[in-house]
Order: C-alpha cells, then sequence, then structure tokens
C-alpha cells in the first residue's frame, strides 16, 4: 500500500469516534489524498489481503486501520466484519466501576455540582438533555466535554463506536451562514460553490456526541433551525427545506460569552443544564497543586526523565492568576520543561527553575487573595512510568498511610484471633492520639491561612452542636489537632489502591461499629455536617480516624448524671480544689471557675451559663460558690436555667468529696440535698426550674441521617421565623426506636413532634410520617401541634408546608427542570384556576396539582405522549367550558416553556380536580 494512504488511514482510525463513518470508503479516501477512487481501491483491497486492514462491508464499504485500531480500542478477532457495531461488539466488556467524570480532578471538590448536573442530563431519559458548558478560556469545556462522551459510553448511553465530532465555531466569525451549512450540510446549488450534497456534522454525529465550542457564533436562524432539531430530531440540509433528515445526537455547547446576550431566549429555554466552570485561580489549592502534579507527571512520561521542580516554579504556578486557566498552566509547564530539557538533555533528572518560565509570564502579577501554602517549601520530584509518586507525599501523609496500614494488620489479627477487639481498639486509639498530639504542633504560619482557618471555623460550629446535643467538651486543642488532620488529608483518598483497605474497609468499619457505635455514629455526623461546608465528600477512612479519636476522648454521649461546678475567688482555690476532689474521684465530676476578688453576680451568672451551654445540665446542676449571697445568686439563676439547681455556699474538700461520691452513686439532686444536710451544716438552696424546656421537633429516616437532615431543612424552611425558636433536630432512628425517651433529645428538649419516614414509637410524643405530610394527609394537624406551643400564621405556615414539603423536593427529584421557576409558575396557575372555577382546592389536591403539573411541563417538554383516550372527543364536548378555563388557566405556563397543552393532558387535570 502506498505510504500516503497507509498513513491517512492510520490517523483516520485513531480518530475514528471523531469521524464520520463515510469516511473510511475508497472514494472519501481518495479525495483526500488526491488519488484516482479505483486506484485507491486497489491498493486498499491489497492491503487487506495482506491482514493490514479491516474490512467493515457497510454501503460504501469501509476500510480501518489494523493496528490503529488495536491501539486505539482492542485486537480485533477478524478481518472482515458486516457492520461497524459487529465490530465494536468484540469490545472487551468493560469495568462498569469505571467513571471517567468522577477521575477529573476536582470532581468531588470544585466541580462536584457540575458533574452530578452533566451526568443527570446524561442519563436523562429518551435522548439525555444538552448540557451548555460556560468559562473562560482554558477553563477545560472541551476536555470536560470528552469526559462527558466517554461517560456515556462507559455507561453504555451510547455505543462503543459511537462517534464524538468537535466543532469550534469561532472559525465562521464572519459567516453564521456557513456554519449553518457545515452544521446542517447542503444540497447542490444551495449557493455558488456548492456543486454537489454535501453531509454535515449532524449526519456525522448520528448516534452519538456533537460538541460545538463557541456556539455563539451561529446565528438567529441557525440558533433557530438547531432547536427545531432539539425539539424534533429532524432537520432540513440548507438550500433544500422538502428533505427531512433524522439524527439522534446528544449535544454539547460552550461558549465563552455571557449565555443572556448571546442567544436566543428559546434557545435558552431549551438548555435546562447550564454549567459554568471555574477559573484556575478559583479552584482551592489542593486541587490547583493536583493539576500541576498531573501536567508534570504527564511531561516527565513524555520526556522519560525524572523532573525536579523548585518550590518557587511550584509557587509561581500555584498562585499566578493568568488568562488561558487550565490550559495556560499545562502549556507553560509544558514550556518550563521543554527548555530545562533543552539545557539538561544528558541528565537523568532535570531541574526545572523559575527562570525556565517564559519571562513574559513571570511578570505577570501574582494574585493576592490566594495565600499558598508554605508546607510546600521543597522542590517536587516526579517519576516518569509510575502510578506511585513517593516524593509528593508530605511526611505527615506518609504516616497516616503507615498507621492504616498498621490497623488493618491488627484487624487481621482480631480475625485470625490474634488480637482481641479491645486491644485492637486501645492500640489504634493511642496511635491515633500520637498522630494527632503531633499535628497540634504544626505552628498555623505553616497553614494556608485562608483555607485553614475555613476549616478550623467549620470544625468548631460543627463541635458546638454536638456539645450542645450530645454533651462533649468542646477543646480548642482537639478542633485544631482534627483542622490539621482534614489539612493534612486534603481530601484526597490516599487509600485508593490500599488493596486492605479495598478489601477490608467495609467489615473494619462494620467491627468499630459494633465496638464503638456512639463515636462512630458521632464521627460520620460530625464529618457529614462538615462535608456540607467544605463541599467535599466524607471518606470511610476519615471516619475511621475521627471516630477513633473521638473514642480516646471517652465521650460519653448520654451522659446525664448531676452536674456540678465549684465558683470561688482566688487565683486557683476552686481549679485546685476541684483538680483533688477530681482525682480523688477518679472521674472529672468538678469543673472549676476560679473568679477575681470583687466579682458580681451578673458576672457569677455568666460563668454558669458559660457551662450550661457547654454540657448537659438536664438531670440538675450543683453550683459550689463562696460568695455570701446565696438567695440573691440563687434567684438568678433558677429564673433562666430548666434544669433543677441546688446552690451550696461553702465548699471544702470534704464537702466536694461527698457531694462527688453522691453524684458518683448516681443520686438525684433531689436526694443529694437531703444527704449533704444530715451529715454537713451548710447553707444551701435548692430551686426548681421556671424557664421551659427549648422545643424541639425530631427528624429521623429509617435509611439514615442524610434523609433525616434533609427532611430538617425542609421543615426548617416552611417554618421560617418560628423555625428560630424551635430547635428541628435529625436524629438516629434506631437509637430513637431502641432507646425511647432515654435519648438525648427527651432530657434536653421538650419535643413536640416527630416527623420521619418511620415511626419509631415514642410515647406521647405525635409522629408525622413524611408521606402523609406530602400527600397533605397531616399537614393540618401538623400546623395545629405548633399553633399549640407558637403564635403562628396557620394559613401561610400550611402554604409554606405544602409548598416546600411535597413539590420542591419532589419536583427536585422528579425533573430536572428548575424546580423554583417551575413551582412559581404552577403555583401561580393554581391560584388562577382556584379563581376562574371560584373553588378552593384542599391540601391534597392541591399537592396533587402541583406535582401532576410540573411533571406534565416536562413531559410536554420531552414529547411524551400520555395514554390514548378512545373517547376524548365526547370528554372534550361534555367539559368543554370547565377544560377551556383551566386552558386558559394555563397559558402562562404554555408561553413561559412554548408547550401546547393538548385536550388529553387537559382532562387528566379536569379529573384531578373534579374526582
Ligand atoms: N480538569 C482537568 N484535568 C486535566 N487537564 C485539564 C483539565 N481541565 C483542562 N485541562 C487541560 O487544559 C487544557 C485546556 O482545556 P480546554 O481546551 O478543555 O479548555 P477550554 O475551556 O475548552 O478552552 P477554550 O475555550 O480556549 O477552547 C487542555 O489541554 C486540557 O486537557
Amino acid at each position: 500500500m502506498r505510504k500516503d494512504i497507509e498513513n491517512y488511514l492510520y490517523k483516520l482510525t485513531k480518530d475514528y469516534s471523531q469521524t464520520a463513518k463515510t469516511s473510511f470508503s475508497a472514494s472519501s479516501i481518495s479525495q483526500q489524498v488526491g488519488l484516482n477512487r479505483s486506484t485507491v481501491s486497489s491498493y486498499l483491497n491489497e492491503a487487506f489481503r495482506k491482514q493490514k486492514l479491516l474490512k467493515v462491508k457497510t454501503y460504501p464499504v469501509s476500510f480501518l486501520h489494523k493496528q490503529a485500531f488495536a491501539e486505539t480500542f482492542f485486537e480485533a478477532n477478524h478481518l472482515e466484519y458486516d457492520s461497524f457495531e459487529e465490530l465494536f461488539s468484540e469490545a472487551p466488556t468493560k469495568n462498569k466501576e469505571k467513571d471517567p467524570l468522577g477521575t477529573i480532578i476536582g470532581a468531588f471538590g470544585s466541580l462536584k455540582e457540575k458533574i452530578n448536573q452533566v451526568k443527570t442530563a446524561a442519563m436523562y431519559p429518551n435522548g439525555g438533555l444538552p448540557v451548555m458548558l460556560l468559562g473562560a478560556s482554558g477553563s477545560g469545556k472541551t476536555f470536560l466535554a470528552e469526559k462527558i462522551y466517554e461517560y456515556m459510553v462507559e455507561k453504555q448511553i451510547i455505543t462503543f463506536s459511537a462517534p464524538y465530532i468537535s466543532h469550534n465555531c469561532a472559525q465562521y466569525f464572519n459567516n453564521p451562514e456557513l456554519l449553518s451549512s457545515v452544521l446542517f450540510g447542503y444540497a447542490k446549488g444551495a449557493f455558488t460553490g456548492a456543486d454537489t450534497d454535501k453531509e454535515g456534522l449532524l449526519d456525522a454525529a448520528d448516534g452519538g456526541v456533537l460538541f460545538l465550542d463557541e456556539v455563539h457564533r451561529l446565528s438567529e436562524e441557525g440558533q433557530e433551525k438547531l432547536f427545531t432539531f432539539m425539539d424534533t430530531g429532524e432537520y432540513s440540509p440548507i438550500g433544500n427545506d422538502s428533505v427531512r433528515k433524522k439524527a439522534d445526537i446528544r449535544l454539547i455547547f460552550a461558549t465563552t460569552e455571557d449565555i443572556e446576550s448571546a442567544f436566543l431566549p428559546t434557545f435558552l429555554r431549551r438548555l435546562p443544564v447550564v454549567v459554568s466552570l471555574p477559573s484556575f485561580h478559583e479552584r482551592p489549592q489542593p486541587e490547583r497543586l493536583q493539576l500541576i502534579d498531573q501536567f508534570f507527571i504527564q511531561e516527565s512520561n513524555i520526556l522519560q526523565k525524572e523532573l525536579s521542580v523548585s518550590s518557587k516554579v511550584i509557587h509561581f504556578l500555584l498562585d499566578a492568576d493568568l488568562e488561558g486557566n487550565v490550559g495556560k498552566i499545562k502549556n507553560l509547564i509544558k514550556f518550563a520543561c521543554g527548555n530545562a530539557y533543552a539545557k539538561q538533555h544528558d541528565n537523568q533528572r532535570i531541574n526545572v527553575k523559575l527562570l525556565d518560565i517564559p519571562i513574559e509570564n513571570l511578570l505577570q502579577p501574582f494574585s493576592s487573595a490566594k495565600v499558598t501554602s508554605q508546607r510546600l517549601m521543597d522542590e517536587r520530584v516526579y517519576l516518569p512510568n509510575t502510578e506511585i509518586q513517593p516524593d509528593l507525599e508530605t511526611s505527615e501523609r506518609k504516616r497516616l498511610k503507615t498507621f492504616f496500614t498498621r490497623l488493618l494488620d491488627d484487624y487481621k489479627k482480631v480475625e485470625d484471633g490474634v488480637l482481641t477487639p479491645g486491644q485492637l481498639i486501645s492500640f489504634a486509639t493511642e496511635n491515633v492520639v500520637l498522630l494527632m498530639d503531633e499535628f497540634v504542633f504544626f505552628t498555623p504560619e505553616d497553614k494556608e491561612t485562608s483555607f485553614f482557618s475555613f476549616i478550623t471555623y467549620n470544625i468548631r460550629s460543627s463541635f458546638q452542636f454536638m456539645n450542645e446535643n450530645y454533651g462533649f467538651d468542646q477543646d480548642g486543642n482537639k478542633i485544631l489537632s482534627i483542622a490539621n488532620y482534614l489539612y493534612v488529608k486534603e481530601n484526597q483518598d490516599f487509600l485508593l489502591e490500599h488493596t486492605d483497605w479495598i478489601t477490608l474497609k467495609n467489615s473494619l468499619l462494620h467491627f468499630l461499629e459494633e465496638q464503638m457505635r456512639d463515636e462512630v455514629w458521632l464521627a460520620k455526623r460530625f464529618l457529614n455536617s462538615l462535608s456540607l461546608h467544605l463541599d467535599s465528600e466524607v471518606l470511610d477512612e476519615d471516619i475511621v480516624f475521627i471516630a477513633l479519636y473521638l473514642h480516646s476522648m471517652n465521650l460519653t454521649m448520654t451522659d446525664t448524671s448531676t452536674k456540678a461546678i465549684v465558683l470561688a475567688h482566688g487565683y486557683s482555690t476552686a481549679s485546685s480544689m476541684a483538680n483533688v476532689a477530681n482525682r480523688m474521684l477518679q472521674k472529672n465530676i468538678f469543673h472549676a471557675y476560679d473568679m477575681p476578688l470583687g466579682i458580681t453576680v451578673d458576672e457569677v451568672e455568666k460563668k454558669v451559663f458559660q457551662y450550661i451551654e457547654n454540657y448537659p445540665v438536664e438531670k440538675g446542676l450543683i453550683v459550689l460558690i463562696d460568695m455570701g449571697s446565696l438567695n440573691l445568686i440563687t434567684e438568678k439563676l433558677a429564673s433562666k436555667i430548666s434544669t433543677p439547681l441546688l446552690v451550696i455556699d461553702s465548699f471544702n474538700a470534704p464537702l466536694l468529696l461527698e457531694v462527688g461520691n453522691l453524684i458518683n452513686n448516681s443520686q438525684t439532686i433531689f436526694e443529694i440535698s437531703e444527704q449533704i444536710n444530715e451529715t454537713l451544716p451548710i447553707k444551701k438552696q435548692l430551686a426548681m426550674p421556671k424557664a421551659d424546656k427549648k422545643k424541639a421537633i425530631i427528624t429521623c429516616c429509617y435509611t439514615g441521617m442524610g434523609s433525616a437532615v434533609q427532611i430538617k431543612e425542609i421543615l426548617q424552611k416552611s417554618l421560617g421565623k418560628t423555625g428560630e425558636t424551635l430547635t428541628v433536630l435529625p436524629y438516629d432512628y434506631q437509637k430513637l426506636k431502641e432507646n425511647k425517651r432515654r435519648e438525648l433529645p427527651f432530657h434536653i428538649y421538650n419535643v413536640l413532634a416527630i416527623v420521619g419516614t418511620e415511626n419509631p414509637e415514642i410515647e406521647n410524643v405525635p409522629y408525622f410520617g413524611l408521606d402523609k405530610l406530602v400527600n397533605g394527609e397531616l399537614i393540618d394537624e401538623f400546623v395545629q401541634n405548633i399553633a399549640q406551643h407558637f403564635r403562628v400564621d396557620d394559613q401561610g405556615l400550611k402554604q409554606e408546608l405544602i409548598f416546600n414539603f411535597s413539590l420542591k423536593k419532589m419536583v427536585e427529584n422528579l425533573t430536572i427542570l428548575d424546580a423554583d421557576r417551575v413551582l412559581y409558575l404552577v403555583s401561580e396557575t393554581i391560584n388562577e384556576i382556584e379563581r376562574v372555577l371560584e373553588i378552593t382546592f384542599d391540601a391534597n389536591k392541591k399537592y396533587l396539582l402541583f406535582l401532576h403539573i410540573s411533571c406534565m411541563i416536562e413531559r410536554i417538554l420531552r414529547k411524551e405522549e400520555v395514554d390514548k383516550q378512545e373517547d376524548i372527543d365526547e370528554y372534550v364536548k361534555e367539559n368543554r367550558v370547565m377544560m377551556e378555563k383551566i386552558h386558559r388557566s394555563l397559558q402562562n405556563i404554555e408561553e413561559k416553556y412554548t408547550i401546547k397543552v393538548s385536550s388529553l393532558e387537559l382532562r387528566l387535570i379536569n379529573d384531578i380536580i373534579f374526582s
């Protein structure tokens, strides 16, 4: 075979996905290489006989370069196939776990939401939804489009051989008509120079993906043609409207422009999924570093050299705020490596220095907003041909890895009966504490301040929450340790390739759950709430680590013993005495506050409240004090706290021991009050609470805390201002079911109701099933329940509940339409129907209508037919007046979504209204 034909076919086969299938025919090849068809044909057939080509007996016959095919896809078993489908049916079965979108840097960080959106669009029934990617040049739009294509292939949404056609519309800057003809093809004679019919990109992309970059270059007419195609799946070539062609294509668009001004509103309306990509500079630091690492590793592979990159280069790249974004960073890295290689190509290790970066880039101003981690002080070394890049690991991460390896080894020993579960927990806890103790001593200057303080801030609020609800100590060092741990981790799943971890992690977690149920549960809830703020996913290894750390703190989540505090004048009088007592009692019973002389009663009150904020005191609080104003203090405190209060105006070591012993023996505050009277002549006062307990609603879900938190969010939203005085508390269903009123919320709060998916059956606490709230059945009762305790606008609250509870969530789950917008429009429509029909719907009916109409809009947009109804004409005749009224009420929806509501649909609505 002639070399030029072979080279051409080699390249064509390599680009198979981006190439129309007709390009593999002899005639198409002959045009491209400039030889006549029969010459090319005979060359191809000869090469086929020599087993250099694969033949696919399509019409016209296609030839693929065998070696290029094997390099790109797989070794074909035969040389001749009846169709491309037959050829690709030999493709080795793919690993279902592979997720090309999940492997993108930032998939669990800055791109998490966006990737979820594009996945939904790709999976959407009946042909998917078009996606519009927005972002500055170089932000990765083309890259993401390719990954979406790979994802669709992987998920078998499109076939392995489906085409991927990528086209940049920028080249038609002055000629949108030409762009239209490239897109739709044209008919012979459509314009001067149109000598033959020519197929367009839509023909080439049939069955696959068409990615149109810089799509704002499309003329208005072109946009109209394109959205007709999006609606109908049909199009006509330019110059011949009588020909209707069909194609099944997933569309991805990209633009750097503002979409509102660059596109027709009717075009935008057909784009429910618009994803905007962050610039390089906007990404969090760990992601920027990962990108940089990835590009250096790529260069190391290309050059087949170790690369040692100075920390200055890394800092420059991390902090640079360059136009061109990720693409620019990638090019700079390529350029710098090329420069360094040119100077040192004989060395095994190439040093990349700041001077290897083109000078004009170095003169760019550094961004001031980002403060780069000082921890990246050392050079970074990249090795060719290796997955594992040991030098990129910080020493802390190496230590964490060692910790997990040891933990897994010990766990295997437990399984083999060599270690007891208790021994494992105690070794592991010790090691966690040792690591955490070291993490505390990173000085704050060592951290990227903004990111680090963000983590710390969020951990503090999570702690506070758990503190309030589960009563454990908030301690600055613990917060710092956890912040350091998470900072060091950078939310990277560093055990991804650890085979023991992969095989054992589920059973290890299960084991830990059995051994330290509360701590694992708390760790999960803590990390869950943190992950919401940090927009990162919860990793199993973090659950293990944090649970062990919590275990070291000896948490007593249901610690409801009577509490005692000591307040005394003097530099350390209170604390030293409390310390002695605690040591002798072998338990931290007394909490001490050393007070300056001359302290006021108000200040004492403040201290007591400081304590109450941090500890559960529902079994009562004993305050030992040396102030001499017993009555005043008791009165002041008792009026505000919601538990029994015993104030003792004197203290000494025997008294503390006496009180401590009684607490230790689980005596109630009343028993304690009586018994100390018998032995010690002291002044004391017992007061019963005047203030009410804070009211709360518990949410729970059989499937776990995630949904309980979701229910909480919807409830809180619905409750509006009332929610500020009412606590909504997501809680573990299993615990409620098992321990009932023994669970902490019942000690701390006056629980008004439980809302959930399964009834934990707690006596005297009304339960509202989510299903019954969603269908409106229990909404009235729920509102009444709230109204007994708070002044609420019943009707308003009801509306809110109907609106948020059922629909918003339901619509969000059921459709991909913008839920707020749909619900707003449907709400208006329902009001209008009520007005014109002069009726008022009950909550149940409203709910049904909301849901039905929202789904109907989507159904019509997707061109899904409702079932045929034989008697529709008769029905319309009989119900004409009502149906017309309903139709008029739906006018706004018809306009806003450019849809037409059919008689069949109107009938369904009519039936709901009058059923
Ligand atoms: N998340 C990422 N991971 C790895 N490489 C990336 C990533 N994002 C972008 N790149 C690389 O950066 C370069 C620029 O990205 P891409 O061409 O996709 O940007 P773009 O937004 O399409 O730019 P333009 O608007 O200029 O076409 C490409 O080489 C791409 O491979």
